[in-house]
């Protein structure tokens, strides 16, 4: 049987070709009663061959003794896959052995596969790399799978499913033509210089894209909802010392995370905590609580908390009902994106007061003692993010290496229709390309050699 021996460039291919070495990893998770060893690279249809002594026609599974090329010595039989390129994930000539997941076994065909010449063992995220420079996905859409791999609650996974399929990448490949066509239109009146009329006609049919482009740039940065499924909302918990916030933050998160005593500035370094909140990510945040500090590490801590209160999608001011009733205002803090009032130690009789004025509609009684009251404030959290991050259109800009793609992009546009009338054809050409550029970095269509390592460290061997 003949293997082709080319490793073959899917069409397309982006940033020059992969390694010319054949890798090789165990995909699947540890412990598993099966095992699946990937393989990618010219070698691919060798080792087979080497081991279970045929190449199977392409993507159909059949069951073969994998054998040591060496020895002979039967290691275990189990199901091969060859995947010719340019047809595979990678683009390259892909082969699957599906085995016992027992680690001996693995162990010994992974031991027989190294052994072929030509192969060596994958690094982290290879696969996925050799997959983007063979053309076959961009680079949102690597980022994308990376989300989906690593995804904790189920928006997190609705999110990277529509990235790592093409969403972001898509979105992004069309801003980048429409301004590559006005870039066109301006560069024709360059051309076309010695005739009047055309550069200032070609310039105008161009102006409305351009102004098109800037608005759905600034929208697109405008939106929060991508970060926030990603890396979670974040809802800090400030109130003044003993209200019972760590108490509270114990409670939502069902573990004994935060310190709780009676002793006035418990807390003093922030504490985070990631749940998940009706199938969202949620970042909760215990702060120290605020007064006026009585050493200098209390005052570091009161400072850390005013920081990450001002940053919270979201701030429960925690108020201990039976000190008093509930301020009017929460004292001392820069005004948060969003702020409710948690009444807590309703075991202690006081409390469920009517609360008028500025909490009125966002004001909670509970217990972090009993429990009181939580089931509540959790499906109210709930909603509050899923308001936040449902609806409309999938978010465009996920990551801050998107985001800062983006808003170098809208820089360049936002100083070409600055000088749209004044600027001579090459320089507003100029600011069009730069922003086409800063577009194409963020799909890897252009210059992303010095992005790689930071895209693919985040995945496991194997993938
Ligand atoms: N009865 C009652 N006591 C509570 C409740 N929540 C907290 N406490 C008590 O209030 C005291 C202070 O609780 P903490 O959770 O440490 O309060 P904190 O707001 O984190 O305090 P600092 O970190 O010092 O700012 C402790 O003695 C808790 O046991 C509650 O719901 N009911
Ligand atoms: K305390
Ligand atoms: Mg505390």
């Amino acid at each position: 049987m003949s293997v082709q021996e080319k490793s073959a460039a899917g069409k397309g291919a982006i940033a020059g070709a992969a390694g010319g070495d054949t890798i090789a990893a165990v995909s699947s998770g540890r412990g598993g009663a099966v095992a699946v060893i990937r393989l990618s690279g010219p070698a691919a249809g060798d080792v087979v061959l080497a081991l279970a002594g045929r190449v199977p026609e392409p993507r159909r599974a059949v069951l073969a003794r994998l054998r040591h090329p060496d020895s002979g010595e039967p290691l275990d039989q189990g199901l091969v896959l060859w995947f010719p390129a340019p047809r595979s994930a990678t683009g390259e000539d892909m082969a699957e052995l599906q085995i016992h997941g027992g680690r001996a076994v693995v162990a010994a065909v992974l031991g027989a596969v190294l052994a072929v010449p030509g192969t060596r063992p994958a690094q982290a995220g290879e696969f996925t790399r050799r997959a983007f420079l063979n053309g076959r996905m961009d680079l949102t859409e690597a980022e994308g799978l990376a989300d989906l791999i690593g995804a904790e609650t189920q928006a997190q996974r609705r999110l990277a499913f529509s990235h790592a399929f093409g969403h972001l990448g898509q979105r992004v490949e069309d801003w980048r033509h429409r301004l590559v066509r006005a870039m066109a239109l301006v560069e024709a009146g360059i051309d076309f210089a010695d005739e009047d009329d055309v550069p200032a006609e070609a310039r105008a049919l161009a102006r409305p894209e351009v102004e098109a482009l800037q608005r759905e740039l600034a929208q697109a940065l405008g939106d929060r909802r991508g970060a926030m499924v990603r890396e979670g909302a974040l809802i800090a918990i400030a109130g003044l010392p003993n209200a019972g916030k760590s108490s509270l933050i114990n409670a939502l998160a069902a573990r004994d995370v935060a310190i709780v005593s009676d002793e006035p500035g418990t807390t003093r370094d922030l504490l985070e905590v990631s749940l998940d909140l009706d199938g969202h990510k949620v970042m909760l945040v215990d702060t120290a609580g605020l007064r006026e500090a009585e050493g200098k590490v209390e005052a570091e801590g009161i400072r850390r908390a005013r920081a990450r209160i001002a940053e919270a999608d979201l701030v429960l001011w925690v108020h201990d009902v039976a000190a008093g009733p509930a301020p009017d205002e929460a004292p001392e803090m820069e005004a948060p994106a969003e702020l409710w009032l948690v009444g807590n130690k309703l075991d202690r009789g006081a409390g469920g007061e009517s609360v008028a004025g500025r909490w009125a509609g966002r004001s909670f009684a509970v217990s972090a003692r009993s429990g009181e009251g939580l089931d509540v404030l959790t499906r109210a959290l709930g909603g509050f993010v899923t308001d936040r991050t449902a609806g409309g259109e999938h978010p465009a800009l996920i990551r801050e290496r998107h985001r800062a793609s983006a808003a170098e992009a809208s820089a360049h546009l936002g100083a070409a229709l600055a000088g749209w009338e004044e600027l001579d054809d090459a320089l507003l050409a100029e600011e069009l390309r730069l922003a086409a550029r800063a577009l194409g970095r963020m799909t890897g269509a252009i210059g992303v050699d010095d992005l790689l390592d930071v895209v693919f460290r985040e995945f496991c061997i194997g993938k």
